[in-house]
């Protein structure tokens, strides 16, 4: 993963970073990294994350799915980090084997995607750290009921991924199910090169281990000074940047492939940073696509936010056609990632012609090996970041206080957040 911080500088842009200031950041930035580096090597909660690369075991987990190599789909039954880093792999990376996502119980949407499935040869995933979100094991008992109902065993063609403990790991045990186990230390939104995100890369045939070894070269670029690591400076940048007025985060890659990993970005983020009245909101936009509708905020808008744009540096590329039509002839005998790229270079400009704080992170490819550095480099960058801010990244008590307040309100025990709900303040317009 390479990160130009050029277009941050404060000769180019408002809120912008002078020289004197990252170096300033940089000394605060060696002491951080100490401090991770601490975490990492006691396993703390949260810093254990950041050792994945090391201690993930992907023999373990093919081993875990073999049963499953000759479904046609996978589904993945979870939510929020326990989906969505595997969704990002899912997405960005092509398979014969079909991956699908039960991450909301929109009851129409249920139903449409289980209408639609091959049950008796889709292998299905539930996972849930804690094993007890009540999204996800809704959802597995309409699944369940959905392969009943279509004479499937799903005692056959299910496996869950949990803790060593709650509701998820009592019903492996009852029904005798293959389990993975969530490393400890792990939280979910940490956990894409765990068990977590990896078995339906594995089940999909993706070379887990080169996931796991671009994660370990981007682990290995961790260092003591954000001028020799990537994902430092991209985290050092992002809290500086923060602190000096953009309280917003643009992530635009420019790849179709990689629109799922701006919404992994954007659970990272603003579940880690998210707090004490801080926080940099992640907003989610694709390139070339919303250089269409986003982009003029982006540049006339208020400087209140950084674009961060995300490209490969290498990808198939396709022809665009020769023409003679008058004012087209220009497109013929270029091609379509030319023309992204073209287009890439020129968002960036634009946006540092405005004075628009922007970040150029780059990868080689979109392949295993790549993915597992942006990924890890980003969960690198979230935790300095943290550790800049002072912020308990690894927590997250806003999201849990709704979780109570829902199951108070379904029967599912007596939580004082449900109390709220009947207090809330109404101003109807009809
Ligand atoms: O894996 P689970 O325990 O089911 O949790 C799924 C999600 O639930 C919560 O909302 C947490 O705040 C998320 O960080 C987590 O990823």
């Amino acid at each position: 993963m390479r990160v130009d911080l050029g277009n941050a500088l404060s000769d180019v842009a408002t809120p912008g970073l002078s020289r004197e200031a990252l170096d300033e950041l940089d000394e605060r930035v060696a002491d951080a990294h100490e401090r991770i580096q601490r975490g990492r090597d006691e396993s703390e909660h949260g810093y254990a994350a950041l050792n994945l690369p090391d201690t993930a075991n992907p023999d373990a987990i093919r081993r875990a799915v073999e049963p499953f190599a000759d479904a046609e789909a996978v589904l993945t039954v979870g939510i929020g980090g326990s989906a969505l880093g595997a969704a990002t792999l899912a997405r960005a990376l092509p398979s014969e084997t079909d991956a699908f996502f039960l991450d909301n119980v929109d009851p129409e949407h249920v139903t449409r995607l289980l209408d639609s499935l091959p049950l008796a040869d889709t292998a299905v995933n539930v996972v849930s750290r804690s094993g007890t979100t009540a999204e996800t094991l809704a959802n597995f008992l309409v699944v369940r009921e959905a392969m009943d109902d279509a004479g499937v065993d799903w005692t056959d063609r299910t496996f869950v991924t949990t803790g060593e403990e709650g509701n998820l790991r009592r019903l492996a045990e009852t029904e005798d199910l293959p389990a993975l186990a969530v490393p400890d230390g792990v939280p979910g939104r940490f956990s894409v090169l765990s068990t977590v995100g990896l078995a339906c890369a594995a089940i999909q045939g993706h070379d887990i281990d080169a996931i796991l070894r671009g994660a370990g070269d981007e682990a290995d670029r961790l260092a003591g000074s954000l001028y020799d690591s990537p994902a430092y400076a991209y985290g050092a940048a992002s809290y500086a940047l923060e602190e000096r007025g953009a309280a917003v985060n643009a992530m635009m890659p420019y790849a179709e492939s990689l629109e799922t990993f701006a919404e992994w970005f954007a659970q990272l983020w603003a579940e880690s940073l998210g707090k004490d009245g801080r926080g940099q909101t992640p907003a989610r936009a694709l390139g070339a696509t919303d250089q269409h509708s986003q982009l003029q905020l982006y540049r006339a808008g208020p400087h209140d936010k950084m674009v961060t744009l995300v490209r490969p540096e290498e990808r198939a590329d396709r022809d665009i056609p020769h023409t003679d039509l008058d004012g087209l002839s220009y497109l013929g005998g270029s091609s379509l990632g030319d023309l992204l790229d073209a287009e890439f270079e020129a968002t960036e400009a634009s946006l540092a012609a405005a004075g628009q704080p922007n970040v150029r992170v780059e990868i080689d490819r979109i392949d295993e090996r790549s993915l597992g550095e942006l990924l890890y480099g980003m969960e690198a960058a979230c935790v300095l970041y943290g550790e800049l801010a002072g912020v308990k990244t690894f927590t997250q008590p806003a999201v849990e206080w709704g979780k109570k307040a829902a199951r108070g309100l379904l029967g599912g025990g007596d939580f004082e957040e449900a109390d709220a709900v009947a207090e809330k303040t109404t101003l109807t317009v009809e």
